[in-house]
């Protein structure tokens, strides 16, 4: 199995990291445009290996993409992340650029590998990809669900004084601070549902708090998170490359589901060999369903930025 992580900075590393300590490929090359970063950072988690006993090859590359030929999995994280009080959608200038031409090079060497957008603005990159590259749909993914679904166990946890592990709790829409959606009524704990035990109030803290989640970091931080977006990303490669068929939200190509077509939205998927299989579709409420088809609206106007 060799995977190819382009863009060694904050979250491409710690997702390089994530891979090769629980050995998801034998080969992993990591890519940057910055001379000699990715070269860094694969030799410092390198001699991570006698530690954390790891058997992965982590190789770095400045823009080789010879290097990353076959890759069965490619991990799209290069683009410039936002300053505090920015939003997402304000990169799209930048990095739809840098994620057209990754895409690009990529696919002359691996032309039938499954791609994971990470960069910002998510929804739109992933949509960019997908009228670009000429993959099969069911071949291309964005990372923004598994890491707002573990956001918002995290902030239920806390409310509930649980163990996160404990929880059931998904997030769909897009991966915007407006446009994401907490399925609150539908989370549980251990099969109870968590509204049993929340009061309103604490149930809208607790969709707020996740909505703001990336946000919130960035303005602690000074830029954006790296550390769950990182063990996001690898979760889904994990579940593609072991075949696990794990139900993860993702941002996928709809086609009439969900009531929506022409766009990429995070929906629960399940990830097995062949990239997203399957989609699941949630009974959503009157009131659910309006707040997605708000979302995609909000999404569809990023979408239409793109020179396509
Ligand atoms: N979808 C999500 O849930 C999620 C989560 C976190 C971050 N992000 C996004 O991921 C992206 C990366 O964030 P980060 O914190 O790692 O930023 P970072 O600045 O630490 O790293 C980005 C790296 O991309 C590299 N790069 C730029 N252009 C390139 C190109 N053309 N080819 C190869 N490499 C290139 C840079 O040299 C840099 O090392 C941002 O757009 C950020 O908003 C998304
Ligand atoms: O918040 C950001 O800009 C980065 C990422 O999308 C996140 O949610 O952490």
């Amino acid at each position: 199995m060799k995977i190819t992580v382009v863009g060694a900075g904050a979250v491409g590393a710690t997702c390089a990291d994530n891979i090769a300590r629980r050995e998801l490929a034998e080969e992993l090359i990591l890519l940057d445009i910055k001379e000699g970063f990715a070269e860094g950072k694969a030799i410092d988690m390198m001699q991570t290996a006698s530690y954390l006993g790891f058997d992965t090859k982590i190789k770095g590359v400045t823009n080789d993409y010879a290097a990353t030929a076959d890759s069965e999995v490619v991990v799209i994280t290069s683009g410039l992340p936002r300053k505090p009080g920015m939003t997402r959608e304000e990169l799209i200038g930048t990095n739809a650029g840098i994620v057209k031409s990754v895409t690009e090079n990529i696919l002359k060497y691996s032309p039938n590998t499954i791609i994971i957008v990470v960069s910002n603005p998510m929804d739109t990159m992933n949509y960019l990809t997908l009228k670009t590259s000429g993959l099969p749909k069911e071949r291309i993914l964005g990372m923004g669900g598994a890491l707002d679904s573990a956001r918002f166990k995290y902030y239920l946890s806390q409310e509930l004084g649980c163990s996160p592990a404990d929880l059931n709790a998904v997030v769909i829409g897009g991966h915007g601070d407006t446009t994401m959606i907490p399925l609150i009524k539908h989370a549980t704990w251990n099969s109870i549902p968590v509204t049993k035990f929340l009061s309103q109030e604490q149930q809208d803290k607790i969709v707020a708090a996740t909505m703001v989640g990336g946000a919130t970091l960035t303005k602690l931080i000074g830029t954006s998170a790296w550390y769950a977006p990182g063990a996001g990303t690898a979760a889904m490669v994990e579940s593609i490359v072991r075949d696990e068929k794990k139900l993860i939200s993702c941002g996928v190509a709809l086609n009439g589901e969900y009531g929506q077509s022409d766009i990429s939205l995070v929906v629960p998927v399940v990830l097995g060999k062949n990239g997203w299989e399957k989609i699941v579709n949630f009974d959503l409420s009157e009131a659910e369903q309006a707040e997605f088809n708000k979302s995609a609206d909000a999404v569809r106007n990023m979408n239409n930025v793109l020179e396509l």
